[in-house]
């Protein structure tokens, strides 16, 4: 805390804004039902309608590209990939150009652990979008090390990726959100692992990275709400993606089946409908909550 009293009660201002605003104080809250006149169907879309443009990052990920695909059916504007590997992206963004013609698709190399390379690219992403309204944070990496067996840096880059660099990519986004002023959606990417131990595999530092973004999700959804900015988080069960596969993984993924009610694997597609709740008009009053999509498997 600053020793001058004044710059102690800007910077208290500024970390504390009014919690509890009215309606009319605070429009960047209220929600917008369909408008007077439109049919049915008109309201049925109007509920999960994605306006404006999203940063979504491990923008080459296999979960985060199949959520590109969806908010652009839904209506995206404009969409900026970022990833510390962007060119894996170049193919689908070429379907992606195909499908939606005349969206502005951009791709971003960031490192997210890298403060300074976040704040720039917002800045280009701003430049050629215009604004961010979404920030879907898929960027995240994995490994199965014995507790016993791991060195401090295997499970700082775990946490450095999964955690901080969600928070800092939050954090860039919701500075230039509030800029902005006007609302917006910040989803974080946890997983049935935030909730319960994975099993048979070894992921401590995984699993507590995991975790720790449930409550990042609460705290940043307390924060800056009243900035209009949702903040929530999607655990997704085991997908079927590049993640889970490979050597060593068999014996897993027939436990993983074994342990899940619906005895199977879920497909990257099935996230990306409570996605879109998240990011849309009919998801206005879900804020600082977790969702599992796991076809069960944190029921039991
Ligand atoms: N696949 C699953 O079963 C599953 C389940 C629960 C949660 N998740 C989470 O969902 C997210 C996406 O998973 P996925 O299966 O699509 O994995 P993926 O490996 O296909 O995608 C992750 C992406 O993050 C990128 N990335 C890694 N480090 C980065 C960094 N420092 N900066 C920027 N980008 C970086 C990678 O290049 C990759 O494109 C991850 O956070 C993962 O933990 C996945
Ligand atoms: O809990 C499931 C996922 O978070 C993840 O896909 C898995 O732990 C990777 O082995």
């Amino acid at each position: 805390m600053p020793d001058n009293a004044e710059d102690r009660a800007a910077l208290t201002n500024r970390q504390l804004p009014e919690m509890v605003l009215s309606r009319e104080e605070n429009p960047l809250t209220v929600p917008r039902p369909p408008p007077e006149g439109f049919t049915n169907t008109q309201r049925a879309q109007y509920r999960f309608q994605v306006k404006g443009n999203a940063i979504i990052t491990g923008g080459a990920g296999t979960l985060a590209l199949s959520a590109a695909q969806a908010l652009l059916e839904h209506g995206l504007s404009g969409l900026s990939l970022w990833d510390i590997n962007p060119d894996q992206a170049l193919p689908t963004i070429t379907s992606l150009h195909k499908k939606f013609p005349g969206r502005r698709i951009m791709t971003e190399a960031v490192d997210v652990r890298d403060e300074s390379a976040v704040a720039s690219a917002v800045a280009s992403t701003v430049k050629v979008l215009g604004s961010v309204d979404i920030l879907c944070c898929f960027a995240g990496v994995v490994g199965c090390t014995h507790a016993l067996d791991m060195k401090a840096n295997e499970w700082r880059r775990t946490h450095d990726i999964n955690l901080t660099g969600s928070f800092l990519c939050a954090q860039g986004v919701a500075r230039q959100m509030v800029k902005q002023g006007t609302p917006g959606s910040i989803v974080f990417t946890a997983s049935i692992s935030a909730h319960a131990t994975n099993y048979p595999q070894p992921q401590a530092a995984y699993n507590s990275s995991k975790t720790a973004i449930l409550s990042l999700t609460k705290s940043l959804a307390a924060e800056w709400s009243s900035y209009g900015i949702r903040v929530n988080s999607l655990s997704p069960g085991y997908m079927d993606t590049i993640l889970n596969e490979g050597e060593g993984l068999e014996r897993a993924r027939r436990s993983w089946n074994e342990r899940n009610p619906m005895g199977r694997m879920g497909d990257p597609w099935e996230l990306t409908g409570p996605l879109v709740l998240l990011c849309s008009e009919g998801g206005k009053y879900i804020n600082g909550t977790d969702l599992c999509v796991d076809g069960g498997a944190m029921a039991f």
